[in-house]
C-alpha cells in the first residue's frame, strides 16, 4: 500500500500533526496528513487532492519537497514537506491536530512508519 503524507512548515519551524479517528487502523495515534495513493496516480497529485480533502488547503505540486520515505508492511509512506499553501488548515478529517517542532512532536504517539520520517524531517529542518 503507497501512502504519500505532508509535513506542512509554518514561518516558526513547526510542523503540522493530526489526530487519526477512533475506530480507524491506528486511532488515536498522530500522523502527517496524507492518504492512500490511488491507481495511476501521481504521488504529488494524491497528496494535493488528500490535503484538500483532509484540511481544505491548495497546494500546488512544485511545492511539495521529498524528505524520505519509510515501510512498515503493508504501508509504505513518502513524506514531503510542504511551506507554501493556500487557505487555513481544517481538521476535516482527524479528532484534532497540534503545530510543534519535529522534537516535540517525537513525544507523541505514532504509527511506526512516522517515527523513522519524523526524524528524517527533524535532521532535513536543521539542515543536517
Ligand atoms: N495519512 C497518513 N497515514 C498513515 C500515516 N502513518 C501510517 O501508518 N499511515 C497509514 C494509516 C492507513 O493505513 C494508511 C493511510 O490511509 P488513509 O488514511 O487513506 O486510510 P484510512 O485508514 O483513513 O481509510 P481506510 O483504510 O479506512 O479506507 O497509512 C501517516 O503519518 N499519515
Amino acid at each position: 500500500m503507497l501512502v504519500v503524507a505532508a509535513a506542512l512548515i509554518d514561518g516558526e519551524g513547526r510542523c503540522l500533526m493530526q489526530q487519526r479517528p477512533q475506530g480507524k487502523r491506528h486511532g488515536g495515534l498522530w500522523e502527517f496528513p496524507g492518504g492512500k495513493v490511488e491507481p495511476g496516480e501521481h504521488p504529488a497529485a494524491a497528496l494535493v487532492r488528500e490535503l484538500a480533502e483532509e484540511l481544505a488547503i491548495d497546494v500546488a505540486a512544485d511545492a511539495l519537497a521529498p524528505v524520505g520515505f519509510a515501510t512498515d508492511m503493508p504501508v509504505t509512506m513518502l513524506l514531503y514537506r510542504c511551506a507554501v499553501w493556500r487557505g487555513t488548515p481544517q481538521p476535516l478529517a482527524a479528532d484534532g491536530f497540534c503545530w510543534e517542532r519535529p522534537a516535540a512532536l517525537a513525544r507523541l504517539p505514532m504509527p511506526p512508519v512516522d517515527v523513522p520520517l519524523l526524524a528524517a524531517l527533524a535532521r532535513v529542518l536543521a539542515g543536517g
